[in-house]
């Protein structure tokens, strides 16, 4: 049984999409641009709503495809946060077999996983996957992947794309199935699984609500929806975690902390730039984190799209009334 005042959270992606800068802006509100990213590591978050404090140890992974690691994490989780960047279509992929893993390991009552696609302020470089397969036709869910991943690789155009995604001078994308619309990887993730059998539907990009200003400056002031406390406080994992890095230190001042060598990415401030996220909520409808009466309506971890934070929001259970958020 889930322990409501403690919640393990598992940030997983492919490589390089931003796991770690994700994680630390969360807990110190900055924007990092290099990491030791060679190891996994688990912080420890306390977070206030409602009067409740919430722990949440926050797993940062990393290569645990290849550690082996991916198992142990997926038993010790109760949360997923799936990581993918919006201008790389394997990152996509590697989100799609990643979710379906969470989704096979865990009984979907008990766990929530929200997809956040990173990266956004490269987003005229989005790399939009193949919609036939993430819909979901023609074959089997391994098939589709392995085929996805080799078509990704073959083709000439996306690793283009990814290029110069990565010199940061490419076009903005369009969608070929609807003019004028530009290619959402997000939304096309909400097809994914959609079509996993799922009930709920994700609001198109753009519709998560924004809080008014008024609204956002009581929030930094610590009198909204939530508080964080006792920022990052780096805990012993596993055998498969680091427990060292000269980047990362113990205590909270350390993490995060500016080292001479951290710098920012180019072109990036202290705000980290905003996600695609969509919430599967653990009815397993999906959603993202919106706001009903002002208050966030589903109890999610990971990023709010509309204020670009990244916390647990709400309470357990949802207020939102919505078809895909109605318990079953
Ligand atoms: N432009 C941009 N770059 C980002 C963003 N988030 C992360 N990055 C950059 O992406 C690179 C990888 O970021 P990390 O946080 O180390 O990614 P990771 O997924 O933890 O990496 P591994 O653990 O090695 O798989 C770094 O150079 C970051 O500066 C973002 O939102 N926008």
């Amino acid at each position: 049984m889930t322990n409501l005042n403690r919640i393990r959270v598992v940030v997983m992606g492919g490589a390089r999409v931003g796991k770690s800068a994700v994680t630390v802006r969360y807990l110190t509100k900055r924007y990092i641009g290099e990491y030791s990213s060679s190891t996994d590591f688990l912080y420890r978050h306390c977070v206030t709503f409602d009067s409740v404090t919430t722990e949440v140890e926050i797993l940062d992974t990393s290569k645990c495809a290849a550690m082996g690691c991916l198992d142990e994490h997926l038993r010790w989780g109760e949360a997923f946060v799936v990581v993918y960047s919006v201008c790389d279509a394997l990152s996509f992929h590697d989100a799609r077999d990643l979710l379906e893993k969470v989704a096979a390991a865990k009984l979907p009552g008990y766990c929530t996983t929200l997809l956040l696609g990173n990266k956004r302020d490269l987003d005229h470089s989005r790399a939009p996957p193949d919609r036939d397969v993430v819909r979901g036709r023609g074959a089997p869910a391994a098939a589709r992947g392995a085929a996805a991943r080799q078509a990704a690789r073959g083709r000439r155009p996306a690793q283009q794309r990814r290029d110069q995604c990565a010199r940061g001078r490419r076009r903005p994308q369009r969608d070929p199935d609807g003019p004028g619309r530009q290619a959402s990887a997000g939304r096309a993730v909400g097809e994914v699984l959609d079509a996993g059998a799922r009930r709920g539907r994700v609001l198109p990009r753009g519709q998560a609500p924004r809080l008014p200003p008024r609204a956002r400056r009581r929030r930094a002031l610590g009198e909204g929806a939530h508080r964080h406390q006792g920022a990052g406080r780096r805990l012993h994992a596993g055998d498969c975690r680091a427990r060292h890095s000269h980047h990362h230190e113990e205590g909270p001042a350390g993490v995060g902390a500016r080292r001479p060598h951290a710098h920012h990415h180019h072109g990036l401030d202290d705000e980290l730039r905003g996600h695609d996220a969509v919430v599967h909520a653990p009815d397993g409808g999906l959603c993202r984190p919106h706001l009903v009466d002002g208050h966030l309506a589903c109890r999610v971890v990971g990023v709010d799209a509309s204020t670009r934070d990244f916390g647990v929001y709400g309470n357990a259970e949802c207020r939102c009334g919505r078809n895909h958020c109605a318990s079953s």
